[in-house]
């Protein structure tokens, strides 16, 4: 047996000042600084600029955020915090548009207001404020689950390759791709884990490779254009990856680059692995063209991480923060009760009855 991973909490509430407190991924692995919030304009900022990334964990902070706004309304009656309501969880929606945990968990939100229309506006804020809390905590449970089902599919001394950061810092415990990996340690597992570098924001150099490392786990980062050669190198087993929505059809959206590494796997016939809360399975995008793709600004791939210009000045460019795996690429896709695989169509509805 491993010992039980001690994994860190990047997204939670501060009871005791109403704050929310995130771990800010921008500045790792150099500093571990937490920011407390109670601003939207902040959470807004933060979810914005990926200072709290991951799709389970936006859904986390936009949750605590509609909560924290709500509650500064001076409103008096129920249908005047309503509007104020709406006015937070319009604003939050706006600050990234592909995974679908944000709109989730704020719909959520909207649901349990709607649930307390005879209560006072104390009442209404504190059942905010405990939905919020069970969108955390079930977050927990779910990277669990998803971990279990995962590591039944894996065999210790395996190499596993991942792209982009879908570990604890993207959820609320656990994370989803990486969840098997932690669970894995905990019963003594020996996992390689190669972790693609993930241009331009380097999520899989600066956050998988460092929450992996701070747990223990035998990780190798590559850059994004080593994962064939590792693979023709026998070196890679399983590849798993975490998600931002997935369609209707199992086409999934990830972060840039992971339906490049499906292509890959594919030729090397290498299982590829979606891990996916249910929170991430949209039925209501019937394929990957309705999934709306994130622009990002030129800067990040032009000169963010050298003080020098990496680009000449005014090149033009395109910087798609995500890309769509066609469904025939998935093996399959991993939720928290169970494993989907094709025809998608017909088995992802079917993880929704369990
Ligand atoms: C469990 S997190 C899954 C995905 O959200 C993750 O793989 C990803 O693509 C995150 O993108 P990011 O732009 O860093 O928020």
């Amino acid at each position: 047996m491993g010992k039980p991973v001690d994994v860190i909490q990047s997204v939670r509430l501060d009871d005791e000042n109403d704050t929310l407190i995130l771990l800010d991924q921008t500045v790792l692995p150099n500093e571990k600084n937490f920011l407390h919030l109670k601003e939207l304009k902040d959470i807004w900022d933060a979810i914005y600029h990926l200072k709290v990334r991951g799709a389970p964990a936006i859904g986390i902070a936009a949750a605590y955020g509609v909560y924290l706004g709500t509650k500064q309304s001076n409103a008096e009656t129920y249908d005047d915090l309503y509007n104020d309501f709406k006015k937070a969880k319009e604003f939050l929606a706006s600050s990234r548009p592909t995974a679908v945990n944000l709109f989730w968990a704020l719909d959520r939100m909207e649901a349990r207001f709607q649930k307390e229309e005879d209560k006072s506006v104390k009442e209404v804020i504190s059942a905010l404020k405990e939905e919020a809390e069970k969108i955390r905590a079930e977050d927990e449970e779910v990277c669990e689950s998803i971990g279990q089902h995962a590591l039944s599919l894996l065999k210790s001394g395996w190499g596993i390759l991942t792209h982009c950061n879908a570990g604890t810092i993207a959820t609320a415990k656990y994370g989803t791709a990486l969840a098997p990996i932690y669970l894995g340690q905990e019963k003594g597992y020996d996992f390689k884990v190669y972790a693609d570098e993930t241009r331009p924001l380097l999520q899989g150099a600066r956050l998988t490779a460092w929450e992996l490392k701070e747990a223990g786990v035998d990780v190798t980062l590559i850059c994004d254009n080593m994962a064939s050669i590792v693979m023709k190198e026998g070196k890679i087993q399983a590849v798993l990856v975490g998600c931002d929505r997935v369609a209707a059809n199992g086409d999934a959206a990830n972060k840039i680059g992971t339906s490049g590494v499906a292509i890959l796997a594919k030729h090397y016939n290498i299982p590829f692995y979606v891990c996916a809360p249910l929170s991430t399975v949209d039925l209501a995008c019937k394929t990957g063209d309705d999934i709306h793709i994130e622009l990002r600004p030129s800067e990040e791939i032009t000169s963010k991480w050298y003080e020098k210009p990496m680009a000449p000045e005014d090149v033009q460019t395109y910087n798609p923060a995500f890309d769509v795996t066609d469904n025939e690429l998935i093996t399959g896709i991993i939720t928290e009760n169970g494993i989907a695989y094709a025809p998608f169509s017909e088995n992802l509805p079917k993880m929704f009855k369990k």
